[in-house]
């Protein structure tokens, strides 16, 4: 399924890549709001006192004096969800709509008010029906932020002049146990992945549902919100016990080009003391996973507010999705939230001294990023697949558990001809159903290797046309079509190299038009298909009265469960393979460009060879330790200095490619580089520079490139060995 980027700014999850607008605007201060909630005994003691609106009194219960803190807000106890919600998260949103990121996340400990602030007085009933809000209308008073900015988000979408140059998509994830779970199409754990470089972390196989209105994505919010992992614990009754990740996409199309800016909204779960909340067994182990990741989490924030220049993030999930939150470019708030009571004193000063560090962390933000939307596997359409199966697997399930049957034996006993053709009705509506249901499976796993056979075929169109510019390169002429190549008439390596790579070109087009049509073509039998199902299952009874129709609905879900799973693993696999070409794309380009290298150093040193410039020491350095890397297999034996094994013990760089290169006068026997090496391994070099260096062609295809070249027949393979 699609990887989906989670709080890292640097790409989208669904469709798109950042391009190279990233250019800093400055460092920012992460944002850092305390709320103080109510107090539940309005006669017991409290350790807070709030002196304005940006401070308060901490007292510890010793004799020390209070201590005074600071921060960029101090919410009290009367504050309303608007106020909390204007003062943090609206500034946001007009940053996000111009195609920044922005991160909220609210903090604290259990009970403190912290899925309150993100979700409302009551975290499953997410916001204000929005039957009962007209559309345009904004949430109501007492829902939380997360409603709240997506309102805002779709107010200005839909008052924009052209609101179809917006796309808003969500996903959702909580972080339970250390594992991740998708709440909008909840299923088995997902898995983290990052970029090489650890810059990008991503859930692969996370859903992110593209929304037309506020309706739509408060539903989805909702929707997750009940699959969250939420149980009573002495210390809250509807204690979360797993971290919630909220993440809002926006996608701004304008002649100027495509922005993408992204708000995170994240509820944590509340550290806690098992002393206090008295949890055991299951209850206890959760609590012990949410306080390790917070730990993680405060040890980043401890970490990047002192100005550490290696901050560890991987010590938890949680740590390993907020680190662009924390330190990337990122807009971030946080709101930190205590209880006033003395008998909460320990963990509201533990909050307290946390914001207070956190206000010292600094994000860099960049200019808004312009996005290309580049060839991902087309994983959503998958994704909103499953979602609508697991759906109807659901609705089904309720119904064979509210309509209860007649007795079974009853009904044998009393079968009157009237039930006997109803019986025999729902038979044959039974095996329409099951047929096509296979037939919808069918065509979708056509669909499915049509979309896998047109990636490869984009790849592989990718990897003629590295090859047709090395070559071009090398001849030092630009070729733009085949044509223009059939005129010069040459016979030799290159032009024959680029003669097969343009007819290679040509197939590839050629398929790619044939399985487009195969795809539209299937894309639309499926939907006859489909339709077909639904107006089956239109004619199934409405209420359950026999046994047979019991079995015939407990048939439809494990069809539609199956079918679920199945099309989850297709695409996970497809997913899987298409990133694994893309892999294998990188590795020839970085082949290339290691080649180009050699060619550019070779060309320069053979231009200080032949003007006998003395080479500086440094350069020598670099030349033996450049060779020493590329030829290790040619060393043989210790030595005592650079130089020497410039010298003595390595060949020169040099290549075949070069001599023949346009503009060059020299030829292999013209130019003797100099100083040769004095080791045997001379002779063979002198022979043979491509022993040395590589053949100078089409770079090496790595094994799973090679191995699908035979993608379309009659065309002919070009990896290396060809
Ligand atoms: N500002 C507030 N105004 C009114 N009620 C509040 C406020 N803050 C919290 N509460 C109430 O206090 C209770 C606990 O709050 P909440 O569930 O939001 O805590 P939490 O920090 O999310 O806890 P946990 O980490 O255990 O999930 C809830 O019943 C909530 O409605």
């Amino acid at each position: 399924m699609a990887e989906n980027t989670v709080l890292s700014s640097g790409s989208s999850g669904n469709s798109s890549n950042s391009l190279t607008m990233t250019q800093s605007i400055g460092e920012e201060r992460l944002m850092v709001a305390v709320r103080v909630r109510p107090t539940a005994n309005a006669k017991e003691e409290k350790c807070i006192q709030i002196l304005s609106k940006k401070s308060l009194y901490f007292d510890d219960g010793s004799k020390n004096k209070p201590k005074k803190y600071v921060y960029d807000y101090v919410f009290d106890e009367d504050s309303t969800q608007d106020e909390v919600y204007q003062t943090t998260t609206s500034p946001l949103i007009k940053d996000v709509l111009q195609g920044l990121s922005a991160a909220v996340f609210a903090y604290g400990a259990t009970g403190s008010g912290k899925t309150h602030t993100m979700l409302g007085p009551n975290p499953k009933k997410a916001a204000t029906p929005s039957s009962e809000l007209p559309p345009k209308t904004t949430s109501k008073q007492g829902d939380g932020l997360m409603v709240k900015a997506i309102d805002e988000i779709f107010r200005y979408v839909d008052e924009s002049e052209n609101p179809s140059d917006f796309k808003v998509s969500i996903s959702y994830l909580e972080i339970y146990n250390e594992l991740i779970r998708d709440l909008l199409n909840p299923g088995s754990p997902l898995e983290l992945r990052e970029d090489n470089r650890g810059q990008r972390i991503t859930v692969a196989g996370l859903s992110e549902i593209t929304a037309i209105s506020r309706q739509e994505v408060i539903q989805l919010l909702l929707k997750g919100n009940k699959a969250r992992t939420m149980e009573p614990t002495a210390a809250n009754q509807t204690s979360s016990r797993s971290h919630a990740l909220l993440s809002v996409s926006v996608i701004h199309r304008s002649p100027l080009g495509t922005k993408l800016g992204r708000l995170f909204l994240t509820d944590l779960a509340g550290s806690e003391r098992a002393k206090k909340t008295k949890n055991r067994g299951k209850r206890l182990q959760e609590g012990a996973h949410i306080n390790r990741s917070l730990l993680a989490l405060g040890n980043c924030i401890n970490a990047l507010s002192g100005g550490a220049k290696y901050v560890n993030y991987r010590d938890s999930k949680l740590t390993r999705l907020l680190k662009e939150a924390l330190s990337g470019r990122c807009k971030t708030v946080m709101i930190a939230h205590v209880s006033p009571e003395g008998q909460h004193r320990d963990e509201t000063k533990n909050t307290l001294v946390y914001a207070d560090r956190a206000n010292h962390i600094t994000t860099r933000l960049q200019n808004p990023e312009l996005i290309e939307e580049t060839r991902e596997f087309p994983t959503h359409h998958y994704q909103n697949l499953v979602t609508e199966l697991r759906e109807e697997v659901n609705r089904l399930k309720s119904k064979m558990l509210t309509d209860r049957p007649r007795s079974g034996i009853a009904a044998m006993t009393h079968i009157t001809p009237d039930e006997q053709e109803k019986k025999a009705a729902l038979r044959y509506l039974r095996e329409q159903i099951v047929l096509t249901f296979k037939q919808q499976m069918k065509l979708r796993r056509r669909l499915l290797e049509a979309e896998s056979h047109l990636l490869g075929l984009e790849l592989d169109a990718e990897r003629q046309h590295m090859v047709i510019s090395h070559w071009q390169g090398r001849m030092g002429k630009l070729y733009e079509t085949q044509n223009d190549l059939d005129e010069e008439d040459s016979e030799s390596e290159g032009s024959l190299a680029l003669k097969s790579a343009w007819s290679e070109l040509a197939a590839i087009e050629r398929e790619s038009k044939r399985y487009k049509i195969v795809r539209e073509q299937t894309e639309q039998d499926l939907e006859i298909c489909r339709k077909k199902g639904v107006a089956l299952e239109d004619e199934l009874p409405e209420r359950i009265s026999s046994d047979e129709e019991r079995e015939l609905l407990a048939l439809l879900c494990r069809v539609h469960e199956l079918e679920a799973d199945k099309v989850s693993l297709q695409a996970d696999r497809l997913a899987r393979q298409a990133e694994l070409r893309r892999r294998d794309l990188q590795l020839l380009r970085a082949e290339r460009q290691r080649r180009l290298c050699e060619d550019i150093i070779s060309s320069q040193r053979k231009l200080i060879e032949d003007g006998k410039v003395d080479l500086p020491e440094e350069l020598r350095e670099l030349y033996s330790l450049y060779q020493q890397e590329i030829h290790a297999s040619t060393y043989n034996g210790p030595i005592s200095s650079p130089r020497e094994l410039y010298e003595r013990k390595l060949p020169p760089i040099y290549t075949r490619g070069l001599i023949n290169s346009p503009g060059s006068s020299s030829s292999s026997s013209d130019w003797s580089p100099s100083p040769l090496p004095t080791s045997d391994n001379h002779a063979q070099t002198a022979e043979d520079p491509d022993r040395l260096m590589g053949a100078p062609v089409i770079p090496r295809l790595p094994s799973i490139v090679k191995g699908r070249s035979s993608r379309f027949s009659g065309v002919p393979s070009t990896s290396s060995e060809d």
